[in-house]
């Protein structure tokens, strides 16, 4: 983001938190950043975790900001937005993480020609990993897509998309750290059946999964070179993969993206 400029966050929830905690390990100043939650102990844990004010209400937020990400449900998007309607003014960015939600939408609810970008992060923004997609709206200025994308930066990777590929983000890389979570806590489980005390497993599965991450991302490999670099001939893992392949892993993880996809679009819609 640009230094200096001040961001409000709508809503101060799991994402906001994540983006204000990544913001100030990034270099944001305390003063730079507001937010405004209804949740009485969302809003104290939140300013007294990082030192950042709270606003009274949404409005008052806005009308301070220069830019803001709207971080709510997107079953509330309609109630909150429409009592903004236009006070975002050409001189403010909107960056919404909503799923589902197009900018057509958000752009609707605000009303004139508001500069509106979309995004989809995801929770290891808490620990400066995320990976985001942005998509551009109808009304944004030239800059907005650089300066939304520092934001995403600052928490992680960003790759700029159409935005009907939005939903297909929003079922691998926003929703996926569930999978990846479930995964650990099977392997985990796994290994407690094989005799492993549970926190002894967990520690091998965790960092077998973070272990196997890292090898794909530095050395830049294709993920199947690097299993059949495991794969001893008539060894362990091959048998383990034919297990896998006949009870359809690829094919329920394939299923799973295909599912959180069509419930983002679904949620565009509601
Ligand atoms: N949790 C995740 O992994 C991801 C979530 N998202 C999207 O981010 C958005 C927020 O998700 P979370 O942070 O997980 O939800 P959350 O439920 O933790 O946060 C939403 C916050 O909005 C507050 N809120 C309710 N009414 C409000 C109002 N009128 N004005 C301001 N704030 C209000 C709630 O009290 C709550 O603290 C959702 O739209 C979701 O689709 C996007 C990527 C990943
Ligand atoms: O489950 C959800 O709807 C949100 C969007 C992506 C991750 N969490």
């Amino acid at each position: 983001m640009v230094n200096g400029e001040k961001i409000g966050f709508i809503g101060g929830g799991n994402m906001a938190e994540a983006f204000i905690n990544g913001l100030l390990n990034a270099g944001a100043r305390t003063e730079n950043i507001r937010f405004f939650e209804p949740n009485h102990d969302r809003r104290q844990h939140i300013a007294e975790t990082y030192g950042v004010q709270a606003a009274d209400d949404n409005r008052e937020l806005v009308e301070w900001a220069g830019a803001v990400v709207l971080a709510i449900k997107p079953q509330i998007v309609k109630e909150v937005l429409r009592p903004l309607h236009g006070i975002f003014t050409r001189d403010k960015l909107l960056i919404s993480i909503l799923a589902g939600v197009s900018t057509r939408t958000i752009e609707g609810l605000l009303g004139g020609e508001p500069r509106v970008v979309r995004a989809m992060p995801n929770t290891p923004a808490l620990v400066d990993a995320a990976a985001s997609a942005i998509c551009r709206g109808s009304y944004v200025e030239e800059g907005d897509m650089e300066h939304a994308a520092g934001l995403f930066r600052s928490v992680g990777t960003v790759h700029e998309v159409a935005e009907d590929q939005m939903d297909a983000v929003t079922g691998l890389s926003g929703s996926g750290p569930a999978y990846v979570f479930t995964v650990i806590e099977a392997l985990a489980a796994a290994g407690v059946q094989q005799g492993l005390r549970l926190d002894v497993a967990h520690e091998l599965a965790l960092q077998t999964v973070y272990g196997a991450a890292k090898l794909v991302k530095e050395t830049g490999e294709h993920p199947a070179l690097l299993r059949e670099k495991v794969c001893s001939p008539g060894g362990t893992t091959i048998a383990a993969i034919r297990t896998l392949e006949e009870r359809g892993l690829r094919a329920s993880l394939m299923e799973a993206v295909a599912v959180a996809t069509r419930r983002s679009e679904e949620l565009g819609r509601e």
